[in-house]
């Protein structure tokens, strides 16, 4: 285990695939978890088990007398009424991840400009999770030192503190994350142009901060999308898996996989385009209510991917470290199917791959102004494209005529 652990100091590598590796090589956790962190990560469903929705999960600790606060996977075991740091007291759940459960609580120190309701984030007892923890404030400290006016679209974050061991970042409350937002209000028919294209504004500002940043999200989806209670007011949190743009390590496992972008299961070098690929899904995803590419393995979303764009640039292909991986030698696609008999996985050369039309992808929403529609398309295929450096960029996003409504 600690072998494990000093190899992954030395190679400073991202949250998802020091998981990835960690749970590989040590017996230490359970079926459930090695799931979570294989390439399975996002599970059948987009919902997951991976989240526990407010009031889940809570643990009555009748006797305060022991000192084991850790349940057998390092989640803190919570009280409501508990104080926290002498000042925050629980009040309620949150949610669970794979790395914390988030505690509501209210701040019994709070000065005239701090928020009296606050979040906490109490992350699991675990060397790596701590340093990942660590890497996650560091982040949002540099992304709140430059938004001291909080108008970025970045939760707020407020401070951090040890208790009981556990790492706790306190940031602002908010209301709801956006896949809860969308099995309340819009299950499998998504949500109103007009208010796809108010959260499509504000994540777009929240992009732009990032990027001059120089900051990458790396994991966006809409889990990671929180709503004020007016639902008016989006803000991108967990950070979690955030990394400085620049030389950083080809991993086909960042990012969950459904809104992971092409260059990464390529491995190819990535930047601020990945985060514009995942919105683009994310904006697919509100206002239809369906995930546009549901793949259940890397292999598979090239196909989705493919399906929906046609083949990838054969420049493209020749650059990624993990292209043998998904095609031939003459950079033929290679289907990774189950033998129907062995059950075992075996290699299909595609050579003609059946493209849908992406127009009928986005065209049944009835009621909706035809000119807003047609910009929304137009975005949506300026997003999905396969090449990084011709995607569109976050600044040529934020002046797209579905953003400015012009
Ligand atoms: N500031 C907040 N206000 C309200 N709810 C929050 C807040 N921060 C997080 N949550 C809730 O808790 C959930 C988990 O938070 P977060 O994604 O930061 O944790 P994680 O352990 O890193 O999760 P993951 O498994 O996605 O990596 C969120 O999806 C959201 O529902």
């Amino acid at each position: 285990m600690i072998a494990i652990l000093r190899t992954t100091r030395k190679l400073k590598i991202s949250r998802t695939l020091q998981m990835h590796l960690l749970v590989r090589q040590t017996s230490m956790w359970s079926e459930r978890s090695a799931d979570m962190f294989c390439d399975d990560i996002f599970g059948e469903s987009p919902a997951g088990f991976r989240k526990l929705g407010k009031g889940d999960g809570l643990c009555i600790e009748k006797n305060a007398l022991h000192d084991n606060w850790d349940d057998p996977e390092g989640y803190y075991t919570h009280r409501f009424g508990e104080l926290l740091d002498g000042r925050y007291e629980i009040t309620a759940a949150h949610g669970k991840g794979v790395f914390s459960t988030v505690v509501r609580a209210k701040d019994l120190k709070a000065g005239k400009d701090d928020p009296e309701v606050v979040a906490i984030k109490i992350i699991r007892k675990n060397e790596t999770m701590y340093k990942a923890g660590k890497q996650e404030v560091s982040i949002l400290e540099k992304l709140a030192s430059a938004d001291r006016e909080d108008r970025r679209h970045c939760v707020r974050f407020i401070s951090s503190f040890m208790y009981r061991n556990h790492l706790c970042l306190v940031f602002e409350s908010l209301n709801m994350n956006l896949r809860e937002v969308l099995k309340k209000f819009g299950r499998n028919i998504g949500l109103k142009l007009t208010a796809v294209r108010a959260y499509s504004k504000q994540l777009f500002i929240a992009l732009k901060h990032l990027k001059n940043c120089k900051v990458l999200h790396c994991d966006i989806k809409p889990d990671n999308m929180l709503v004020n209670d007016a639902k008016n007011v989006l803000k991108l949190c967990d950070f979690g898996n955030a990394m400085l743009a620049g030389m950083n390590e080809v991993t086909p496992y960042l990012v969950s996989r459904f809104y992971r972008a092409p260059e990464i299961i390529l491995g190819l070098p990535y930047d601020h385009p990945l985060d514009i690929w995942s919105v683009g899904c994310c904006l697919y995803e509100l206002s239809t209510g369906k995930v546009l590419f549901p793949g259940a393995t890397n292999n598979d979303m090239l196909r989705l991917h493919m399906e929906l764009k046609g083949p990838f640039p054969k420049k493209m292909l020749r650059k990624g470290a993990f292209t043998m991986q998904h095609f031939d030698q003459d950079l033929n696609f290679n289907a990774i199917e189950e033998d129907p008999v062995t059950k075992k996985p075996m290699r299909k050369l595609i050579l003609n791959i059946k493209l849908k039309d992406f127009g009928s992808l986005v065209s049944n929403f009835p009621g909706e102004d035809p000119k807003m529609l047609s910009n929304f398309k137009d975005l949506l295929e300026k997003i999905f494209v396969l090449d990084p450096d011709k995607r569109i960029t976050v600044s040529q996003a934020l002046s797209h005529p579905f953003i400015t409504g012009k």
